[in-house]
């Protein structure tokens, strides 16, 4: 944690989701087996945030094979300097470009047994809780999104002129401005609902995946919205539109798809019932 407070480390890693290992983590491939007083870790993540910049990654890897789905495996930190450890090139995205997401390859790479976060074959946990956490992070990338996508759109209508008026007379318009901007601070009420439960030390995990799932779908709809507000303007690279809306799209999918939240939003309801 020093070194990535004071910026010794340019970013730290989450190395969890894989090939095939996507909405479902705990089908992950990743081993890691014994090896003297150490671990010895093989297997390949995918799409790892900032990978290339890295001075620690955090790695999940099956440490119990034989375990029931989930609870065999376990979490490592990794120096990313450790041999056998191969980033791949940037990959070519639709939108976030200033984000690099690489591929992270784990080739016999040998690690202390002290560089096991956390207790063994418990770590499954540890990614699901920390999950919830980031999705506030995302709610809130996605709500300023939108924002910016609407305060654009809503200048420019007061100043583009067609029919002899500024184009924020016209009826129609005004409602798609108030629909959206309802829409974002609701986004903005259950984020910072879900914020404050998290920092008051209070169950989240629900109201994580609500604010996350309402906020990135309302921003994509925001950015969809702020550019047909602009109409073929909104179209042209030289307006910052059209670059919000590819930015904003993987706000749906990333921490988590839409699916997945409303998955963990009905296993939370459901399970209050079930308790009662
Ligand atoms: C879809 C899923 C929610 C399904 O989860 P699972 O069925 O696989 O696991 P669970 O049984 O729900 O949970 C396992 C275990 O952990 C406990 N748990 C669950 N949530 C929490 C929590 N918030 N805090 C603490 N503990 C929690 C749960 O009770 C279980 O414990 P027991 O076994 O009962 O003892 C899940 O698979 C899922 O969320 N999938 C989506 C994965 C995802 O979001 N991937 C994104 C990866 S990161 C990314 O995209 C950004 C890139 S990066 O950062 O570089």
């Amino acid at each position: 944690m020093p070194r990535l407070c004071s910026g010794d480390y340019l970013s730290g890693s989450f190395c969890l989701t894989e090939a095939g290992a996507g909405s479902d983590p705990a089908s992950m491939r990743t081993r890691a087996e014994r090896s003297g007083d150490g671990w010895c870790l093989n297997g390949t993540k995918q799409w790892i945030t900032s990978a290339e910049f890295a001075g620690i990654y955090v790695v999940w890897a099956v440490t119990d094979p034989e375990a029931p789905k989930g609870k065999g495996i376990s979490c490592f930190l990794i120096e990313a300097g450790s041999d056998g450890i191969q980033v791949g090139p940037a990959e070519q995205k639709m939108g976030q470009r200033g984000s690099a997401t690489n591929e992270v390859h784990f080739d016999n790479v040998r690690v202390p047994g002290s560089a096991l976060l956390g207790r063994l074959n418990d770590g499954y946990r540890i990614a699901v809780s920390e999950l919830a956490g980031g999705r506030i992070g995302i709610g809130s990338l996605a709500l300023g999104i939108g924002l910016a996508a609407m305060d654009y759109a809503t200048r420019y209508t007061t100043e583009r002129q067609q029919f002899g008026h500024p184009i924020a007379d016209f009826q129609g318009l005004q409602w798609m401005i108030a629909d959206r901007a309802t829409e974002l601070e609701a986004a903005r009420l259950l984020l910072m609902s879900a914020a404050d439960r998290k920092e008051k030390g209070q169950s989240f995990t629900r109201e994580a995946s609500m604010a996350k799932l309402f906020a990135s779908e309302k921003a994509n709809q925001a950015c969809y919205t702020a550019l047909q507000l602009l109409g073929g303007y909104g179209y042209m690279q030289e307006y910052p539109l059209e670059r919000l809306t590819r930015d904003v799209r993987i706000t749906t999918l990333y921490e988590g798809t839409s699916e997945v939240q409303r998955i963990v939003i009905a296993r939370e309801i459901l399970k209050e019932y079930r308790q009662a």
